[in-house]
């Protein structure tokens, strides 16, 4: 990916990039003909050279975005760690996602020569669909771009991408040809929660859970210290990215897994967004895309489409370590418009009364309780969530005295009825929204940033089903 090429808004005096091209893609983002071609070129399987082209374009751009204004990106040119095409060997899928697939790769060429990595590429399926095409190369230039300038222990690192320039290889309109290798992980959090369900259930049958054991309640306890240890991690990553004012906004199983040596790590940038300061709304929040992640994680605030900040991140983690503690699916068998009366506005939240949770230490129930604050200013940062959890840790069972704060903010706040706006059509007008008094809901004008609207009238039968959480975003 050489990115001062292809940028449009590129004032780099060696990008070769026509301006009339930029200025033609920019006024007219599909050419007249490119419907019918990627029609055609669907039949026959072949990728349409426009629509090639403009997916580049959207990749570039989607760049572009990021470096614009960032505190974050660089503005000089990055230097990716190039591979070629050649130089990797594909083997097993390990998943799919909307656009693209990931298989298992090993390298064969440069400094990590023999290692094995996960490789993720364009489905030809996306290829063949110019809306697709556009969204899918975006989301993988724009994950490189977050993986290339990230650099945590519990966040997948980037090892390669194709070498020469976008345009050029999403022009090929080839498989693979554009493609990015990272860290391989073996197992996602999810699949791990559901084993542990299974577990449950099985020793639920057979009556162990029942026996007032000494073993048993041993081995309640390293399971939990096993849990909050994964949480722990999870919160470091997320404290990592905070600091960066970057909002990761789809914290959910399914987006955390475990390499070979069982190091948790976050993957799946497609909804992370960089925070800047100028941005910052009267309220102290921003005007971000409404309704973007996994309803089921969502915090209320984004549901309804209004202003939010960093700490819907700490909501979704509530919910996710109360999932991750009790290995139930959060409000399992919801509709999403149950969802949206039950939890979005009705406050309602997982149980901590049931036989699983009455184990948990007291600062563990309180911890989950004020993550997922209908507050915002009553959620913990994630600093203070790991001061936590490492109480836990140590058996300390207590709620450090400067976080009473929080809830303090809790009680403090006052709800009032505001109208909630629509959502996806599903939900307007039928409900009221609880807002904070004296928040200025302000203009809505979401970012262009991906969204999707999970939106499924059903939970399938598991309970431990995805639902809700793997429907594409955008
Ligand atoms: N580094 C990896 N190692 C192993 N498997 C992976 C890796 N990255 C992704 N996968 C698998 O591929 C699937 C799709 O990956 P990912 O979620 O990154 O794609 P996506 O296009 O962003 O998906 P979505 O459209 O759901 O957001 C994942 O659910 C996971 O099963």
């Amino acid at each position: 990916m050489v990115l001062h090429e292809e940028f449009p808004s590129c004032s780099d005096p060696s990008c070769e990039v026509d301006e009339s091209e930029k200025q033609n893609y920019a006024s007219k983002p599909s050419c007249e003909l490119t419907e019918k071609c990627v029609n055609a070129c669907a039949v026959y399987g072949r990728v349409c050279p426009c629509a090639a082209r403009i997916a580049s374009h959207a990749a570039c751009d989607a760049m572009q975005k990021l470096i614009d204004g960032s505190h974050f990106f660089p503005k000089e040119k990055p230097s990716f760690p190039y591979l070629n095409a050649d130089d990797v060997v594909i083997k097993e899928k390990l998943g799919e996602g909307g656009y693209s697939v990931v298989h298992s790769c090993v390298v064969t060429a440069g400094e990590e020569a023999g290692q094995e990595f996960a490789i993720k590429y364009l489905k030809r399926k996306a290829m063949v669909d110019l809306h697709q095409f556009k969204h899918g190369a975006a989301d993988i230039a724009v994950e490189a771009f977050f993986l290339h300038n990230l650099n945590h222990p519990h966040i997948v690192k980037l090892h390669g991408v194709t070498t020469g320039s976008i345009e050029t290889n999403v022009a090929t309109g080839k498989e693979c040809g554009f493609f990015i290798v990272v860290d391989k992980l073996v197992e996602t959090l999810e699949h791990r929660i559901e084993a542990w369900h299974k577990e449950k259930e099985e020793h639920q049958k057979d009556g162990f859970m029942t026996r007032i054991s000494h073993e048993r309640r041993m081995m309640k306890r390293t399971e939990l210290m096993q849990k909050i240890r994964i949480a722990y991690e999870i919160a470091d990553a997320m404290e990592y990215l905070h600091a960066a004012n970057i909002i990761y906004r789809d914290l959910k199983p399914d987006n955390l897994g475990f390499d070979q040596d069982g190091v948790l790590k976050a993957f799946d940038f497609g909804l992370a967004k960089e925070l800047r300061p100028e941005d910052v709304k009267e309220d102290g929040r921003y005007e971000l895309t409404g309704n973007t992640g996994s309803r089921r994680y969502m915090a209320p605030e984004v549901a309804k489409e209004c202003h939010y900040d960093k700490s819907v991140d700490v909501y979704s983690f509530g919910i996710l370590l109360w999932e991750l503690c009790s290995t139930e699916k959060p409000f399992y068998g919801y509709s999403s418009n149950k969802h949206m009366q039950k939890v979005v506005l009705g406050g309602e939240r997982p149980k901590m009364d049931g036989q699983h949770t009455s184990e948990w230490p007291t600062n563990l129930k309180w911890l989950m309780s004020r993550c997922w604050s209908a507050f915002p200013a009553a959620r913990p940062s994630f600093t203070d969530i790991k001061d936590v959890l490492r109480d836990i840790l140590h058996e300390k069972d207590a709620i450090p005295p400067n976080l009473a704060i929080l809830d303090e903010a809790e009680h403090s706040e006052e709800l009032v009825e505001e109208p909630v706006k629509e959502v996806g059509g599903l939900f307007g007008g039928l409900f009221r929204s609880p807002r904070l008094r004296g928040k200025s809901e302000g203009k809505h004008e979401p970012d262009s940033g991906p969204s999707f609207s999970n939106i499924s009238p059903v939970e399938p039968k598991s309970s431990r089903s995805k639902s809700w959480g793997f429907v594409h975003r955008r």
